[in-house]
């Protein structure tokens, strides 16, 4: 073995709120042309993979993670490939796992902290928040994830400075300040930091993360510990001291104690996703549809994606939106033999099934 394949592999492990833009910063890791190679991994919250869809395509191999409770996940199929990764040295440059937005970004760290193999093969190079500056206060009332994963990272990339005014941002980079003074902290839009600022860091502290958090590195933590119903193969050296019965489910996910504000709460149980598959869109029927709903919806909208197929339209369109504020575009031409079919899913709370299900069918194109 070389001496370059013997050393650890950096894992950069991103996170940040529901729509904050880690899909965005992700792509310009795929896209820009800085000579590295680098495995990906995507853990998502949906039942329909949308994520996928919306990583640029480009050479790099990418591994979805879908659905799974994220302690489950991460002691299962996190370590599976990336084991798997291990075993083929020098093929990588380094690892990038994006988290979904709802996930504590802890028990993802501690996965190459816990296997022996995994801890002696890869380091942690820094764990990276991205922030949506123009919800960030909104986020701090209702969703301690959003707090938690500021508190954790090692660099806080502060995103969508075109949405708030110069005061606003100003003041948002002061909150971020207070909930993590240690952080780097950077400004940015459409996720543009310059990527030698968040890639090759050597910036994650374990000194720091046990400070937080002293149980950090126990096989048996505390916060960790999968209920009767979990799938994943128990051979880590993990057991079983106490059930917390949840249902695994992908509404919801751990709090580690690593910021010290009081007792945890339960996982935030009343994020629901809506998850929906129809045929073909008339776009007549679907753009006044989308642009009502998040407008009388919107508050409680934290997240929508779709990848939507309009009749007549050679290209698949992707439609994007974090409670009001909603784009689309054009992605690319549906290839031969894909289904043109329309996916899109809604996470927030308090949303109406039944309501938003039976209104995205009457969008449909009738022959
Ligand atoms: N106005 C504005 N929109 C942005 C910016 N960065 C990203 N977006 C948009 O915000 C939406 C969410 O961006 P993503 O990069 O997909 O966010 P994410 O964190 O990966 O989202 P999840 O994976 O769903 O948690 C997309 O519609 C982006 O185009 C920005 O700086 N300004």
């Amino acid at each position: 073995m070389t001496e370059a394949a013997a050393k650890p592999i950096p894992v950069t492990v991103l996170t940040g709120y529901l729509g904050a833009g880690k899909t965005t910063l992700l792509n310009r890791i795929l896209s820009e042309n800085h000579g590295k190679k680098y495995a990906v991994i995507v853990n998502e919250f949906g039942e329909i993979g949308i994520d996928n869809d919306l990583i640029v395509e480009s050479d790099e191999e990418i591994y979805e993670m879908n659905n799974g409770c994220v302690c489950c996940t991460v002691r299962g199929d996190l370590i599976r490939v990336v084991e798997g990764l291990m075993r083929r040295p020098g093929r990588f440059d380094g690892i990038i796992v994006e988290t979904t937005g709802l996930a504590d970004p802890v028990p993802v760290a501690q996965t190459f902290f816990m296997d022996d193999d995994v801890r002696a093969k890869t380091e942690l190079d820094a764990v990276v928040a991205l922030v949506d500056a123009k919800h960030l206060p909104l986020r701090l009332k209702d969703s301690r994830e959003a707090e938690d994963q500021i508190a954790f990272a090692d660099v806080v990339v502060i995103n969508k400075s075109d949405l708030v005014t110069h005061d606003e941002l100003h003041r948002i980079e002061d909150i971020v300040r207070a909930i993590n003074p240690s952080a780097r902290i950077y400004s940015t839009s459409r996720s543009g930091v310059d990527l030698a600022k968040v890639l090759d860091q050597g910036a994650f502290n374990l000194e720091r993360a046990l400070e937080n958090d002293p149980s950090f590195l126990d096989h048996d933590h505390p916060d960790h510990v999968c209920g009767p119903n979990c799938d994943h193969d128990h051979d880590h050296g993990h057991h079983h001291h106490h059930d917390h019965d949840h249902d695994h489910h992908h509404d919801h996910d751990h709090h580690g104690h690593h910021h010290d504000h009081g007792p945890s709460p339960i996982h935030d149980v009343t994020v629901m996703s809506i998850s929906l598959r129809g045929g073909e869109m008339n776009p007549d029927r679907f753009f006044p549809w989308i642009q009502k709903i998040t407008q009388t919806d919107g508050p409680n909208i934290l997240r929508l994606k779709g990848i939507i197929a309009f009749k007549g339209d050679e290209e698949r369109y992707v439609v994007q939106g974090v409670h009001m504020i909603i784009e689309g575009d054009h992605q690319r031409p549906w290839k031969d033999g894909e289904k043109r079919e329309s996916r899109l899913v809604f996470i927030g709370r308090n949303l109406d099934r039944e309501k938003i299900e039976k209104s995205f069918h009457a969008c449909e194109a009738t022959a």
